[in-house]
């Protein structure tokens, strides 16, 4: 692959006896996002901080833009930005104070960092409230002054640890721009997320973790493509028990996603499985079917064939929580 600047070659750490991460390989080229999926405890904290540098590995190698993680720390600091749970920003300073603070500390002159802060609030849509106390602003506004801080140093990798949890629609739609238009300028992008519709909206490829291994890597479609030609997406009634349908459907041998919101099953189907199957399944178990539709497998189905569950908290409606 041309011009990686994230590489991880057969990364493996451990924690005593937990083996956090075993013999994990990823790479991401220069203007690409990579999607990092997996359930709590998978690994991904542990891979983006060793990539980071702030956590050694046990064997294996890493490097970033070409230095080693291990014993070239100061260059890889100097070329990765970092968000989401490491938010730096600092809520008793305004927008402006932020950002030029982090300017200065990374060693721009005084007019430098001005200048830097104005770009970057510009960018980030913050112009008009750069000078209102961070505690102020809507959590769309902190995740955007989050990445704007990460970006001062005009990093060549950026990490996104769960950019958009916890924000409304409107605003995931905005961040997800940014880093759009992020990517576009050439940079590379390790982002984990819980939402698997984020990671098929900005992720060139995605790679699943589950308990520290990678088990399964490529573009979505290809994922998707693994999973199944199609999937099955069947409405219960609302009073129908969604743990016992898809109880009834494993035992048939089918590997159904529940949708809690909408009381609706998916489930992935091969050449062989009907709807017939499906449907008498559930009738075994007295569960009607209020609508049945054949869709493309989602990510979803993708990740819940592969790790096994759904990422917690994953949704397929959103990211309000
Ligand atoms: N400092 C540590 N000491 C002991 N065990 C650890 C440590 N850090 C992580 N682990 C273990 O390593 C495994 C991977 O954890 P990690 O935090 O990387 O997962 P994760 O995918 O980031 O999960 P989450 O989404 O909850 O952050 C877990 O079993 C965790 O308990």
């Amino acid at each position: 692959m041309g011009d990686v600047v994230v590489e991880a070659v057969e990364v493996t750490r451990t924690f005593g006896r937990v083996r956090a991460l075993d013999n994990v390989s990823l790479a991401v080229p220069r203007g690409a996002v990579l999607g990092l999926l997996g359930h709590n405890g998978a690994g991904k904290t542990t891979l983006v901080h060793i990539l980071a540098t702030l956590l050694p590995l046990t064997s294996g190698a890493a490097s970033i833009a070409g230095y080693d993680v291990c014993t070239q720390g100061r260059e890889v600091r100097r070329r990765i930005g970092l968000t989401g749970q490491y938010a730096s920003v600092d809520q008793q300073l305004s927008g402006r104070e932020n950002i030029r603070l982090i300017a200065r500390l990374l060693g721009a002159s005084k007019a430098e960092a001005r200048q830097r802060t104005d770009e970057l609030l510009e960018m980030f849509d913050l112009a008009h409230a750069a000078d209102r106390t961070a505690k102020t602003y809507s959590g769309g506004m902190r995740r955007r002054l989050d990445l704007a801080a990460s970006l001062v140093g005009r990093p060549d990798v950026i990490f996104l640890d769960e950019p958009t949890t916890g924000l409304d629609p409107t605003s995931r739609t905005a961040l997800w721009e940014h880093v759009e238009r992020l990517v576009r300028d050439g940079a590379a992008v390790l982002l984990t997320t819980q939402y698997l519709d984020e990671a098929d909206r900005l992720a060139d490829r995605i790679t699943v973790l589950s308990q520290g291994k990678v088990v399964g890597a490529g573009t979505a479609a290809e994922l998707k493509a693994q999973v199944g030609e199609k999937a099955l997406r069947i409405t219960l009634p609302a009073d129908a028990d969604l743990a016992v349908a898809s109880d009834a459907l494993r035992r048939s041998g089918f590997t159904p996603a529940a949708d809690e919101k909408d009381y609706a099953l998916s489930v992935p189907v091969t050449g062989s499985a009907r709807l017939s199957t499906v449907v008498r399944a559930l009738d075994e178990v007295a569960i009607d079917v209020v609508e049945a539709t054949v869709t493309e497998p989602t990510l979803n189905d993708v990740y819940l064939n592969l790790a096994g569950e759904t990422p917690a908290a994953a949704s397929t409606a959103g990211a309000t929580a």
